[in-house]
């Protein structure tokens, strides 16, 4: 087996030219389902554009020459069978599901350059000795449903049926409802989603922040990942006139959530960097004009790469709620539906990905994600690693979000490389 993909230095410019142009294909089309008017794109699971994303991809892997295939919840795999059939198989890949009005390229870039990766090593290197799987996982943002890492978490045992029972979006459809109405769940007769052994999980990404762009840098390899708690809280006081209550007299439920939240924002100040808090949604009732709020409910997410002091900051928000709506005669309810706890990538697999980097002479640096990603379920199970491509001004989760695509190349030429030493290389997964 040869050392590299690159029998010569030469031959990486015409790599890159051809990954460049493979995965570009393949972002371009996935972001025609679900693009909206804000130019930027909304692909929500189990939405009529998210199936017929799944659907596009589908076809193009069965094009590379890969077996095509969904599992009970919607993930979609893309194999190519190895020499040992006993061999636990290599997955890379992201979620294809995006934020509401996101970017092009958060999720549905790891499976452009997974699959672009898969098919260049196809075409030129036969069977691997172990089989190499490009995935497309179904749901990891949370943005329809209060459940997150729905696909990767359903793999690795971290979801299961159980748990979406009840759950509905904010238009009231059931999550169960829209799964079936997609041809998934329990009684589809697809291939089950739990799967015992992986041999290992790679995933490429766009870092969404800023880090790599400043310091000039094409590759982020990532050595860990932040914890993340999702809280939701429900602040409720008395619906009033908005011209008869005197001020003293009322108990305005936003003037106390207000209140809450520039609290959360000073205190996140205080403690300082990584750690970070957001109120991404607020819903006001009855939300008119002349009556004072009577009720409003908002979410908060706070993330920090020490899960201790994760754990202290939301134990603060908690305690601090409830003091300032005692303090207005407001009623407070807050509940955690979300928690993941910070993961450390493999440090070997982690280490082989940093040698490609610097065999391949592309710019790499060692960091940690803020964001959340699949990558956080797999390491729970399997040998993980990491690799960022840099975001344009550090933005995603927006229109504007960006990459160039020769920088998009890198990274998948990085994956290629990473994928060709452990799916046809000789030694054991380190
Ligand atoms: N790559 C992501 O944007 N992940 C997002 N989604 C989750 N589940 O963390 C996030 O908010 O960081
Ligand atoms: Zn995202
Ligand atoms: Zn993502």
């Amino acid at each position: 087996m040869a050392r590299s993909v690159l029998s010569h230095p030469r031959d990486k410019e015409r790599l890159l030219d051809e990954l460049e142009r493979d995965v570009m294909s393949t972002l371009t089309e996935l972001a025609s389902y679900g693009a909206d008017k804000a130019g930027g794109v909304t692909r929500l699971l189990y939405t009529e554009e998210w199936l017929a994303a799944q659907r596009a991809l589908a076809a193009k892997m069965s094009g590379c020459g890969l077996e095509a295939e969904f599992d009970e919840v919607g993930n979609l795999f893309g194999r190519l069978q190895g020499e040992d059939a006993e061999a636990p198989a290599i997955l890379t890949g992201s979620h294809i599901d995006t934020v509401v009005q996101g970017g092009m390229y958060d999720g549905a870039y790891g499976i452009a350059a997974g699959l672009a990766a898969v098919a260049h090593l196809k075409r030129n290197f036969g069977r691997p000795k172990r089989a190499l799987e490009v995935v497309s996982l179904c749901e990891e943002e949370g943005s329809r449903f209060p459940m997150a890492y729905w696909g990767s978490g359903s793999i690795v045992g971290k979801r299961d049926f159980e748990q979406i029972a009840g759950l509905r979006d904010a238009r009231g459809v059931a999550f169960s409802d829209a799964m079936t109405g997609c041809g998934f769940g329990e009684s589809a007769g697809r291939r089950r989603s739990l799967r015992s052994v992986i041999g290992a999980f790679v995933e490429a990404h766009i870092e969404q922040g800023a880090v790599l762009e400043t310091e000039g840098a094409c590759i982020g390899v990532v050595e860990a990942i932040a914890g993340q708690r999702r809280l939701q809280f429900e602040v409720t006081g008395e619906a009033n006139h908005a011209g008869t209550t005197p001020m003293r007299l009322r108990r305005d439920a936003l003037e106390g959530a207000s209140a809450m939240m520039q609290a959360l924002r000073r205190e996140a100040l205080r403690r300082g960097d990584p750690l970070v808090a957001t109120v991404g949604r607020l819903q006001v009732q009855p939300n008119v004009p002349n009556v004072v709020p009577g009720k409003v409910s908002f979410t908060v997410d706070a993330r920090h790469v020490d899960g201790q002091l994760l754990a202290r900051f939301c134990e603060w928000v908690k305690r601090t709620f409830e003091r300032m709506a005692d303090e207005r005669g407001l009623r407070i309810e807050g509940r955690t539906w979300f928690r993941e706890e910070p993961v450390p990538m493999d440090a070997g697999l982690t280490r082989q990905l940093e040698e490609a980097c610097g065999d391949l002479a592309v710019s790499a640096r060692r960091m940690a994600s803020g964001a959340g990603h699949d990558a956080q379920m797999f390491a729970h199970r399997c040998r993980t690693a990491m690799l960022f491509v840099p975001s344009r001004r550090g933005i995603s989760h927006s229109p504007e979000e960006y990459t160039e695509p020769r920088e998009l190349a890198a990274g998948a030429l990085v994956l290629t490389e990473l994928l060709y030493r452990i799916g046809y290389g000789e030694e054991r997964l380190s």
